[in-house]
Formats: C-alpha cells, sequence, structure tokens
C-alpha cells in the first residue's frame, strides 16, 4: 500500500505542525483547514499565523479547505471536536486506510478514547495512535522530535513510522494503543496540577512528587484499561509527562497555574486561554477510574479543582493526610 500522500486535518497549531513534518518527511502533504480563506491565507504567506505565527511553512505544504484522497489521514482537531469532525467526513476516504489520531483527550459524555470514537464513526479505517513529547513549535521548526507511534499490526506501524520520519522527527513503533491513548490524555490532567502547583508556590519538591505519584496512577489506569503499564517507560508516557508537567509553555501547565494562582476555570477561560485538553479530560478520567473502581486522588483532586469544588489549600491538606501506605 502506497505511503505517498498525507492529508493532515486540523488547522490549528499540531495540526500545521505535523503537515510540516511530513513535508520534511517528504511526503505530499495537504492540511486541511476549515475556510477557504483560511487555506488561501496559509497558501499565500506559506505561514499558519493565527496558529503558528512566525514558523515559515514548508512550499510542500499546501493548504485546502476540503478532504481529498490520500494515503495517510491525520487527524488533530482537539479531541472534543473528533466526533463531529468525523461525522462530516465522506466514510470511503477513510476506509481501509491509515488514520492516525493525534489529540490528546477523553471524550466528554462517553469516556471514549479517540480510537473508539473512530471505530465509532469510520469502522473501517485503520487507527494508528501518535503521542509523545512534542511542541508544535519545536516539531514545525525542525528541532529534535521523538514521539511513539501505537497501530495493531507491526509489521504496518513500522511502514508508517518510516513514511512519517524526517532528519528532525522520529515515531518509534509501538503496539499498545489503549496505554499510548490513556497516556496522553491523563498527562494533561497531571500537567494541570503540576502547573497548580507552581502557580500556588508550593514547591518544586511537591511537583516532583506529583509527577511520580502520577506516573503510578496512571499505570493503575492504564492497566486496568488493559494496556501495559510498560508502555509508560517510554515517549507517551515518561517523555510526555516530564514535557508538560515541567514546561511553561506547555498550555495545560498555563491554565494550572492559573488555578494555582486562585483563578476559576471560568475567569481563566473567559480571558482567552488556549486549549488545555486536560480540562475537559478531567471529569471523564475521575468517572473512568470510578467505573474502575480504581483509586486516582490527584485525578480527583484536578476534577475538584477545575469544577471549582475545592480550593488548591483543602485539596493538599487532603492529599496530605491520606492513610500512609506502601509505596508499590
Ligand atoms: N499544540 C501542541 O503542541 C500539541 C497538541 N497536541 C494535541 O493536538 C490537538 C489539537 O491541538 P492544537 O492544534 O494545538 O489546538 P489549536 O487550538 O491550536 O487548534 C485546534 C484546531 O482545530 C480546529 N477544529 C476544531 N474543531 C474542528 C472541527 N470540527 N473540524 C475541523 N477543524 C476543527 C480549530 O479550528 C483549530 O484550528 C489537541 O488534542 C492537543 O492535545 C498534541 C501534541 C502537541
Ligand atoms: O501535548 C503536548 C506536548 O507533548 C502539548 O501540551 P499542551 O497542550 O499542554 O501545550
Amino acid at each position: 500500500m502506497p505511503l505517498e500522500t498525507v492529508a493532515v486535518i486540523g488547522g490549528g497549531a499540531w495540526g500545521t505542525a505535523l503537515a510540516q513534518a511530513a513535508a520534511m518527511a517528504g511526503r505530499v502533504v495537504r492540511l486541511v483547514v476549515r475556510t477557504a480563506e483560511q487555506a488561501e491565507a496559509i497558501n499565500r504567506a506559506h505561514v499558519n499565523a493565527t496558529a503558528l505565527p512566525g514558523q515559515a511553512l514548508l512550499a510542500g505544504v499546501v493548504a485546502a479547505d476540503r478532504l481529498e484522497r490520500a494515503d495517510i489521514v491525520i487527524l488533530a482537531v482537539p479531541a472534543q471536536s473528533t466526533r463531529t469532525l468525523l461525522s462530516g467526513l465522506e466514510p470511503d476516504l477513510l476506509a481501509g486506510r491509515p488514520v492516525v489520531l493525534s489529540a490528546k483527550g477523553l471524550e466528554t459524555g462517553t469516556l471514549a478514547r479517540q480510537s473508539e470514537i473512530l471505530f465509532d464513526m469510520a469502522p473501517e479505517a485503520v487507527p494508528y495512535v501518535l503521542s509523545g513529547p512534542s511542541f508544535a513549535a519545536d516539531l514545525a521548526a525542525g528541532r529534535p522530535t521523538a514521539v511513539t507511534l501505537a497501530g495493531d499490526d507491526a509489521s504496518a506501524t513500522s511502514d508508517l513510522a518510516a513514511a512519517l520520519a524526517g532528519p528532525s522527527f522520529r515515531p518509534y513503533a509501538a503496539d499498545d494503543r489503549i496505554g499510548v491513548e490513556i497516556a496522553g490524555a491523563l498527562k494533561n490532567v497531571y500537567a494541570l496540577a503540576c502547573g497548580a502547583v507552581d502557580g500556588a508556590s508550593l514547591g518544586a519538591s511537591a511537583r516532583a512528587a506529583l509527577i511520580a505519584r502520577g506516573y503510578a496512577e496512571m499505570a493503575r489506569v492504564v492497566t486496568a484499561m488493559g494496556g501495559s503499564a510498560h508502555t509508560l517507560t517510554g515517549l507517551a508516557g515518561l517523555g510526555d509527562l516530564t514535557l508538560t508537567c515541567t514546561s511553561v509553555q506547555s498550555r495545560n501547565y498555563q491554565f494550572g497555574m492559573a488555578l494555582g494562582a486562585g483563578r476559576s476555570t471560568e475567569e481563566i477561560v473567559a480571558s482567552g486561554a488556549k486549549l488545555a485538553e486536560g480540562v475537559a479530560t478531567a471529569p471523564v478520567a475521575a468517572a473512568l477510574a470510578k467505573s474502575l473502581q480504581i483509586d486516582t486522588p490527584l485525578i480527583d483532586a484536578v476534577d475538584a479543582v477545575v469544577a471549582g469544588k475545592a480550593d488548591i489549600a483543602t485539596i493538599v491538606a487532603g492529599l496530605m493526610s491520606r492513610p500512609l501506605k506502601r509505596e508499590i
């Protein structure tokens, strides 16, 4: 099966960066954005001024306002928009083709992972999940970036990784789609928590403890969902948790900092905050953990703070006074 042409759907920061990476890999790329005006503006300036201002795009990135047949389809819209997006696509354009899911979040209401949404909406598509430590600005600028690409067929996943790999982009093939999807969704929840720790000036020790206990919690969720805890030792787990929980560049971390400074979710959103996927995913992850009967005090804490049900001081006091337990 040829892997020459790539359609990236989603004209935000990540879609633009993935389109640029695919062009660097030598693929023929179409970046599918919402309107003809937006496509025209991108093609005229070779810059996506709204999503990645100042980043010149390779001539190989051509924007358009609709999907046409491509060997590889990459979805790069927010996790809560994936179902709506798929409902508007011609199923024939996805059937039998690799569809790479790159959003990091769980769906409100259904608790679905991105590949479960794809299965509902386009059951004949072949799902892959791309996740790992990768800021759009880094990838688009050609700074070294490594991610996990998980798919069900080992050989096809390696072929797809090779088709997308470039001099500065290194996708590692993997087979644990569930583990990679859960890791990508949950790291945003822990990034909110780490941002809140810093916003409330609780110290670097608290933040490191949170990352380690978050990792342990994430392993419990992944295992209960049927994924492998071993996956979390890789880029989609430890890699992305480290990046997002320690970088002011992260939108989830920034949102968390504002929460930690005492602002409410509504105030932060109203002030024009960028997309922070953890905000929608926290309550979904809390509901999922509850349904699986797993103890997830950190996810529950973020859920409570995001919902305005508890302040940071109360949450910290509650976490620190939990009964002592063995670590593992
Ligand atoms: N920005 C980053 O560094 C990274 C982002 N991601 C993930 O990628 C996903 C998208 O994030 P960003 O691109 O950064 O967000 P963004 O806010 O920059 O862009 C989102 C884009 O999706 C478009 N969109 C929304 N609903 C749509 C629909 N129904 N149909 C077509 N287009 C639609 C919007 O118009 C917007 O252009 C998120 O799940 C995020 O976690 C993953 C890795 C890195
Ligand atoms: O997923 C990301 C980096 O791997 C981007 O994180 P933010 O959405 O928090 O900016």
